[in-house]
């Protein structure tokens, strides 16, 4: 695949990878969404017909968009990706031997499209017709394999950073089997032959709403509650045994669901500005990470660590430019916490001011159009019970280069 990969947040994007929500969404209820990361329980098919908007908006700018369930599905022909997404599934200890081996037969016998619905909606106790301990013990409303409702969430389970992608290592116990489908698609499909993984589910914890490409070889790595110290440092070992980048920031961001990953309170909407939430624009800080040996090995690398410093002058100085704008979104507190939580600062760069945004956060929207960004509204009342915005619910496979 040529012209794939990206080395920025807001060159023009060509190509995404998304996930129309289905239904795997049906399965939330009031008992299990705490633990499925939804703060509601959302109503499908009005989230559906949500998401189809903002998929038809990226359509009419150009951008090509692909679908995670579909490539899934492509995936599936082979007995190699079969195998392994259904080892994926069924490796739960809650199992045991007589039940996994009983939900791997049954998964076995699906064709591509009906396995690829159950390994994302999951399996519930009376879908599955088995007999055994485990089988015995399960109440009928656990599911047998959990459903995955946060895969509408591209941006977390992989991240391109130049031409090659990170498949990533989820720290929710309700998400680490989505980097399982995304590891699956980008080794099997066919579209992504040649593509190079620089990271993996196995290791240290990573989420690409945590990366922010802030410029060609300039990574910014949020550390909260879902990346941690390790991951980011893993990162960094890749990014530089590779060649893929020379400066990596490490950002420090508060352990609460608001914030759970760095592009909930910054994203780029210009090759030199940001969108910010204000209370944390004069606190982030960063330490900047590079590498001056070369060395075979990533885990041999010598590495520079230095701050911290306020993030937006070290962010300035690795970028190489004077300044990093901060769109001051002119928020008082009360409406700032509210836009912030309702994903107004997560928003997606479609190319150099021209951002996609939720329509309902209006106040930190005009703000970005006084500022010169074009905003592409969407609507997002079911699809934002996730807490996630344009940004999380889109993984750039393909940008320009600026
Ligand atoms: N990149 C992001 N901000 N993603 C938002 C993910 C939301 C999801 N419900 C979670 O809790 O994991």
């Amino acid at each position: 695949m040529s012209n794939v990969g990206a080395t920025s947040e807001v060159g023009t994007l060509r190509t995404v990878l998304l996930h129309r929500p289905g239904p795997e969404l049906r399965r939330l209820t009031p008992r299990n969404n705490d633990q499925l990361l939804f703060d509601g329980v959302p109503w499908v098919a009005r989230a559906q017909e949500e998401h189809d908007a903002f998929a038809q908006a990226l359509r009419d700018r150009g951008v090509e968009v692909l679908h995670l369930d579909r490539l899934l599905t492509e995936v599936l022909d082979f007995p190699a990706a079969r195998a392994e997404l259904i080892a994926a599934a069924v490796d739960d200890p809650r199992l045991g031997t007589t039940l996994q081996r009983a939900t791997a037969a049954h998964m076995g016998d699906l064709a591509p499209e009906d396995l690829a619905r159950t390994l994302i909606a999951g399996l519930a106790h009376d879908e599955l017709r088995a007999d055994g301990l485990a089988y015995r013990l399960l109440t009928p409303g656990e599911f047998v394999v959990p459903p995955l409702p946060n895969l509408l969430f591209t941006r977390d389970s992989s991240v391109w950073v130049g031409d090659e992608v990170a498949v990533t290592s989820l720290a929710m116990p309700a998400r680490s089997r989505e980097s399982t489908i995304t590891a699956a698609v980008y080794t099997h499909h066919p579209r992504f032959a040649g593509v190079e993984q620089l990271y993996g589910a196995h290791l240290e914890h990573l989420e690409g709403g945590d990366v922010l490409l802030l410029a060609a070889g300039v990574v910014a790595v949020g550390v909260g509650e879902r990346t941690t110290p390790g991951g980011a440092e893993r990162l960094a070992r890749q990014v530089f045994s590779r060649g893929l980048a020379h400066t990596v920031l490490v950002v420090p961001i508060a352990q609460q669901r608001a914030t759970m990953h760095l592009d909930t309170i910054a994203t780029m909407v210009d090759v030199d500005a940001m969108v910010m939430y204000p209370a944390v624009a004069d606190s982030l800080v960063a330490w900047t990470v590079t590498c001056q040996t070369g060395a075979e090995d990533a885990d041999d690398l010598e590495l520079t660590v230095r701050g911290p410093a306020p993030f937006l002058a070290a962010a300035a100085e690795a970028m190489g430019i004077d300044r990093l704008r901060v769109i001051d979104t002119g928020l008082d507190p009360v409406t700032a916490e509210r836009e912030q939580w309702d994903d107004g600062n997560n928003t997606l760069a479609i190319a150099p001011r021209v951002a996609v945004a939720y329509e309902r956060n209006t106040v930190t929207n005009a703000a970005l159009e006084a500022a010169g960004i074009e905003v592409v509204r969407i609507a997002g009342s079911e699809l934002g019970s996730g807490r996630g915005g344009p940004r999380c619910m889109s993984c750039p496979i393909s940008r320009d280069r600026l």
